[in-house]
Order: structure tokens, then C-alpha cells, then sequence
């Protein structure tokens, strides 16, 4: 059983996403897959419509969310599916969310969350401004669900810099982190893995950092190096460009046994909060 990431470099045409998608995770599942993790924006990069885009799906007549289902209920697949935007499950015309959802094999959504951090940069050297909140609104909730392979939580992209949000994570029970990303080419090169690595050794998780890879509309640049690193910050599998598969296994015996040679959770000296729920 392994667990797979899938790194693309979408474009702005959803059919054409969704087949090279597809054909990644096809590509994953005959390798042995059972759990993958799509980058983000998956689906759709360098579109001006999202929101529309999350309208459209929201109210059951979008391409997205009945492909989600059909793929993991034919090829028995857990997936993280990067994130797409959506508007709030109880809101159908608000702002649309920057969200990750989980589906278990039978392609039931089991788990929702909502991008914590927005990506409101002013990136140096590129001369590129990112204001992801003038068409995102933020999220407010950790989100964790239990699977067969372990407790995951989920993150997205510009979240990974927030270390507070992954050490909560672990404190809610996390065995497995998700990071689907499309982080730029300059800040990518600057920090990327060295981000991944730190919250993998910081946690005792795996990290499994999905990203964009290539060229997108609107001369977009991403980093791609998309990796699955073990809880020893040992970078199990990684993927430097373009569209492709990483596979790998989770030792869950090596892990907890990392964890009790070194026992950061109970060493804390500052109080993390166990929230209330993690409920999706
Ligand atoms: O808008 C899209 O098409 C897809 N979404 C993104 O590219 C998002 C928001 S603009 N990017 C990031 O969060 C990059 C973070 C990053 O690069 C860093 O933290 O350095």
C-alpha cells in the first residue's frame, strides 16, 4: 500500500486538467496507490472566473466534484483533491473558499477545509503581486479526518509557513500532512523544500507536498519539487518538473518509534490548543 503525490502544471482548461489528472492517478493506483494527494488548483490555474467557477460547482452543475467521486470509486482510491475554490457549504453566494476536500474510495467527501492563510505577497524579484484574498475568503478551522492509513491533516500551499497551524496539527493527532502547492518558481527555489523538511522533522509526520510544476497561464511560473518526506525529514521520493507521480509508505512502527526516542509532544513548554473539533 503505498501513498502517492501527483504533481501537474494545470492550465486554465478544466477538461483537460481533469484528464491528465486521470491518467496520473490511473498511473498511481496500477502502481499500488491507495491514498494520493492532487496539487493545487488542480483542476483549473490562470482562470479570471473562479468564482463562477465555484458557483457553478457549488449548485451541482460543475465537472469537478462528480469527476472526484466517479475517480475514486473506480480506481478504490483515498484522495486529497489539492484545493478547489468553493463557496461555504451553508452559503452557496458568499466568497468562495480556496479548499481541499478528502474523499475516501467509495467517493464519499469525508473531510473539508477551508485555506487558512491567504497568499496576500508581494513577491521579490519577480515583480509579482499576489493578492489571493480580493477573490478568496479565509478559512477558520483545523480540519484532521482518520483513514485507513492514518490521521491526516490537511494544509494548503501558503500555509506552509505558518508552523504554528502543523504543530496544532500534530497536536490533534495528525500521522500524515498534506500540502498541495502551488508555490512560485522564486519562493519555491528560496524555500520550498527546506519548508516541507522543518515541518516534517518539527511534527514527527509525513509531509506530502503535492505541487504545480511548469508554466500556466499569465506567465505564471511554479516550483514544482513536489516530495513525500518521512518523519525523520528524510525525502522519501521527489519530482523536480512537469506533470508525474511519487509513490511511498508509511511506517507507521518507525514513526511511532521516533516519537518515543524523542518525545517532542510531551516536552512542549508552550501550550498548543486542542481545539474543540476537527469536525469536516
Ligand atoms: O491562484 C492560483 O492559480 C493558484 N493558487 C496559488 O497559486 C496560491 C495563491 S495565489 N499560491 C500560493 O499560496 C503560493 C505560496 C507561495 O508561493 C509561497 O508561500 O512562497
Amino acid at each position: 500500500m503505498s501513498l502517492a503525490v501527483i504533481q501537474m502544471a494545470s492550465g486554465a482548461d478544466v477538461n483537460a486538467n481533469l484528464a491528465a489528472a486521470r491518467h496520473l492517478l490511473e498511473q498511481a493506483a496500477e502502481q499500488g496507490a491507495r491514498f494520493a494527494l492532487l496539487p493545487e488548483n488542480f483542476a483549473a490555474m490562470g482562470r479570471r472566473d473562479m468564482a463562477a467557477l465555484a458557483r457553478t460547482e457549488a449548485a451541482g452543475s460543475g465537472p469537478i466534484l462528480p469527476w472526484l467521486k466517479q475517480t475514486c470509486r473506480d480506481l478504490r482510491l483515498w484522495l486529497v483533491a489539492g484545493s478547489i475554490p468553493l463557496p461555504p457549504d451553508d452559503c452557496p453566494d458568499a466568497k468562495p473558499r480556496a479548499c481541499s476536500l478528502l474523499f475516501n474510495d467509495q467517493g464519499e467527501r469525508v473531510a473539508r477545509y477551508d485555506k487558512l492563510h491567504l497568499f496576500d505577497v508581494d513577491v521579490p524579484n519577480d515583480g509579482v503581486r499576489y493578492r489571493e484574498s480580493d477573490d478568496y475568503a479565509f478559512g477558520n478551522q483545523l480540519t484532521l479526518a482518520d483513514t485507513p492509513f492514518g490521521r491526516v491533516g490537511l494544509s494548503i500551499c501558503y500555509d506552509l509557513r505558518f508552523p504554528e497551524l502543523f504543530t496544532a496539527l500534530r497536536a490533534n493527532g495528525a500521522d500524515i500532512i498534506c500540502v498541495p502547492a502551488a508555490f512560485t518558481a522564486v519562493t519555491g527555489t528560496a524555500h520550498w523544500s527546506i519548508l516541507l523538511r522543518a515541518r516534517a522533522i518539527e511534527t514527527q509526520c509525513y509531509l506530502l507536498g503535492a505541487g504545480q510544476g511548469g508554466n500556466h497561464p499569465g506567465h505564471r511560473q511554479t516550483h514544482g519539487h513536489s516530495m513525500i518526506i518521512d518523519p525523520w525529514g528524510c525525502v522519501l521520493g521527489e519530482r523536480a518538473a512537469g506533470c508525474g507521480i511519487i509513490l511511498a509508505r508509511r511506517d507507521a512502527a518507525a514513526q511511532q518509534a521516533i516519537r518515543q526516542r524523542m518525545p517532542l509532544d510531551q516536552q512542549r513548554r508552550f501550550p498548543i490548543p486542542v481545539l474543540e473539533s476537527t469536525d469536516a
